[in-house]
């Protein structure tokens, strides 16, 4: 970008997720002071970082940033690297016990000598913004209200702003991922889309892509999906975030999704760019669910178009 000018629109078959993650946190920031008002206080989101990971350290700095932005509370914590288990989880009963505190995340990944899913499991369900403990993955199952992870709910909304109703669509999520693949599938189960998992084991994975009007790339895997695999008219949703190895005297390589984006580009009806699609939405989703986990903590119904 170049001078003053404002930033050229997307061309229609981008899906600018950036633009609409803005929006989102615009509405989620134009609900707060009615809560402020009925609760006494503002809807409060905690961050915890084991460890001194810079990547991790980067998303937890633009999380606080853009809490702080929507006019909530965060607090961020850091524990060093070499942590124990209990120091972990007793950090996370205390902000379980924090009445100013509606959310928590536990970044990941965890350092290595730690059990995430134990860690996890000990949140509060009513204070999990980011859907992992069992008892939200256990209500997400059954259909019943509750925390659902950030970046495939954020996917859903991409799919039903371009898509509307989602029904009867044929849909393929590629990656049984615990954070995207799981719950992403389960969501489109529930807005009565045909979906199939696949993964590293899944035979045939071209032919099944080519069948589906809605694709889901979440496996971590450099334009690992190609253009020849999707059908015509098709809405490619790339949850991958890679970084290539630089360029001859570059200091830093290029971004990339999980899909051949050029390609793929070529013949789907719409498709997320990399970055600015997917990653935006996992942190409006986040506020959004701290915001809802708020509303439900102190008793009042679930703030509308959220
Ligand atoms: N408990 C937990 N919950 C998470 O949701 C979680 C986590 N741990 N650990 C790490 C991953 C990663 N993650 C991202 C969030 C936003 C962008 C994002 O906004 N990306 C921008 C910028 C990309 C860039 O320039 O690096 C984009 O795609 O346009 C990316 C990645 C959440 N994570």
């Amino acid at each position: 970008m170049t001078g003053n000018a404002a930033p050229a629109p997307a061309p229609p078959h981008v899906i600018d997720g950036k633009a609409f993650a803005a929006a989102l946190r615009q509405r989620i920031a134009d609900a707060v002071p009615a809560f402020a008002e009925a609760a006494g206080r503002a809807p409060g989101l905690a961050v915890v970082l084991v460890g001194d990971d810079p990547a991790s350290a980067v998303y937890v700095a633009s999380k606080g940033k853009a809490t702080r932005a929507a006019g909530m509370e965060s607090f961020e914590h850091r524990l060093p690297a070499d942590a124990t288990q209990a120091e972990v989880e007793a950090l996370l009963a205390q902000l379980n016990a924090d009445e100013a505190v509606d959310g928590i995340l536990l970044q990941l990944p965890l350092p290595g000598h730690l059990d995430e899913q134990a860690a996890v499991a000990t949140i509060d369900p009513d204070k999990d913004v980011d859907g992992l403990t069992p008892v939200s993955a256990g209500r997400l199952a059954l259909g019943i209200p509750g925390m659902v992870p950030c970046t495939p709910y954020g996917c859903l909304l991409l799919l039903q702003d371009r898509l509307g109703d989602l029904s009867g669509k044929d849909a393929v999520v590629i990656g049984r991922s615990i954070l995207v693949g799981k719950p992403m599938a389960a969501l489109l189960l529930g807005a009565n889309c045909t979906v199939t998992m696949a993964h590293s084991r899944t035979t045939d994975l071209p032919e099944r892509v080519r069948r589906a009007d809605i694709v889901v790339a979440a496996v971590g895997r450099p334009e690992m999906v190609k253009g020849e695999w999707i059908k015509p008219g098709a809405v490619v949703i790339d949850v991958g975030i890679n970084r290539l190895p630089p360029a001859e005297g570059a200091a830093k390589g290029r971004l990339v999704g999980d899909v051949a984006y050029d390609e793929a580009a070529a013949v789907a009806a719409a498709i997320t760019p990399v970055p600015g699609g997917v990653g935006p939405m996992t942190i409006a989703c986040l506020l959004r669910n701290t915001l809802v986990a708020a509303h439900r903590r102190a008793g009042l119904a679930d703030p509308e178009g959220l």
